[in-house]
């Protein structure tokens, strides 16, 4: 079922074109991630949702309820939709308890005890409720500026770069705390980000934006391992293209032969992850491209090689992380394979 239905969706700041008809739909329950390059109409997507600005033309609606079109525009406090921006953005002189019940009726009698409950539910102590927001880190700020939104019980939660001003290690807990809370209170979210690795690792739904036009769309696996075009591909992790004939379900390339499910063509291009890329020391295989390691960076765990195949006929030289057990050094030759299916890309000259 459809939750989010954007129809021809287009605003320009005079010159500047922030959407252009794009049409996005996201299905009911969902965790869209809409993702794209700085500039690319990412936020002015969400604040057109959000009804803080209205769209030169379109139509929006949530759960079949028009919010915008033909009969006129919902005002944003009646779409039932709640907003955590990048920062927070909350009351500075009221106190934690007040910023999360600010849209709980002051009277209510049961008050206290939701403020208390929203704050567990983000992981904050019930004694924080006293605190003001400068008292608090960047990660607590974030997690009040969330039991705000969760308080007005919305049907649409829309999160802007909300972990952002996050380091590492805090960006990726409280995503999954967010992640979770939503999921367990049923609402739906559309999350705004311009770090590929955390759309791929929220979405259920990704959204791919470039110059204001939807690049993209669909399950993030679906994107990553089959997506609509180079740019997306690139966008989305390193990516590796190769100019191939397809013969009988195998795409020959400069790596080798690859199976991949297209009619025979006598040109395309094909997609190859450096995860398939299989990297053997020259002494231990004679079989696949010869390539020569240009750098090798530690990583613990790997070491990422950057290797360079240009005589092969690899156009661009490309990075393969291997095990840290495998002591390959600059300058060394290498043989190289691909493992499993390689992608076509559905634009691909023939
Ligand atoms: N109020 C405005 N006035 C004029 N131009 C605007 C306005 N808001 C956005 N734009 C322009 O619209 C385009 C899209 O901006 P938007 O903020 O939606 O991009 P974004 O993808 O969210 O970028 P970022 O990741 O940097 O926040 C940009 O070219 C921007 O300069």
């Amino acid at each position: 079922m459809t939750m989010l239905e954007l129809r021809g969706i287009s605003k320009s700041y005079g010159d500047h074109k922030g959407a252009s008809d794009v049409s996005l739909v996201a299905p009911s329950g969902s965790r869209t991630v809409i993702v794209g390059p700085s500039g690319s109409g990412k936020t002015t997507l969400l604040r057109l949702i959000a009804g803080f600005e209205a769209p030169d033309a379109g139509t929006i609606s949530l759960d079949g309820r028009q919010l915008h079109g033909a009969g006129g525009s919902v005002p944003p406090h009646k779409r039932n939709i709640a907003y955590v921006a990048q920062e927070g953005a909350l009351f500075p002189h009221m106190s934690v308890g007040d910023n999360v019940g600010f849209a709980m009726p002051r009277q209510a009698v049961d008050r206290a005890r939701r403020v208390d409950e929203l704050l567990e539910q983000v992981g904050l102590p019930a004694g924080f409720r006293a605190r003001r927001p400068h008292q608090l880190s960047g990660g607590q700020q974030q997690r009040v500026a969330l039991a705000r939104a969760l308080a007005q019980k919305p049907d649409l939660m829309l999160l802007d770069e909300p972990f952002s001003a996050l380091d590492t290690g805090l960006r990726e807990a409280m995503r999954t705390m967010v992640g979770d809370v939503l999921r367990e209170a049923g609402i739906a979210s559309v999350l705004v980000t311009h770090d590929q690795a955390e759309a791929l690792a929220f979405a259920d739904h990704l959204v791919v934006m470039r110059d204001g036009l939807v690049a993209d769309a669909g399950p993030p696996q679906r994107l990553y391992e089959r997506p609509a075009d180079v740019e997306t591909a690139r966008f989305l992790g390193e990516a590796i293209v190769l100019p191939s004939a397809i013969v009988g379900g195998v795409a020959r390339t400069a790596l080798g032969d690859v199976p991949v499910r297209h009619e025979d063509v006598a040109r395309a291009d094909v997609l190859v992850r450096p995860e398939q890329v299989v990297v053997a020391a020259q002494s231990e295989s004679s079989m696949g491209a010869l390539g020569r390691i240009l750098h090798r960076s530690y990583r613990g765990a790997q070491w990422r090689l950057e290797i360079d195949c240009r005589d092969g006929g690899v156009a661009e030289p490309f990075c393969v992380d291997v095990p840290a057990g495998l002591d390959l050094k600059p300058g060394d030759l290498v043989r190289l394979s691909v493992a499993n299916e390689a992608h076509v890309f559905p634009d691909s000259p023939t």
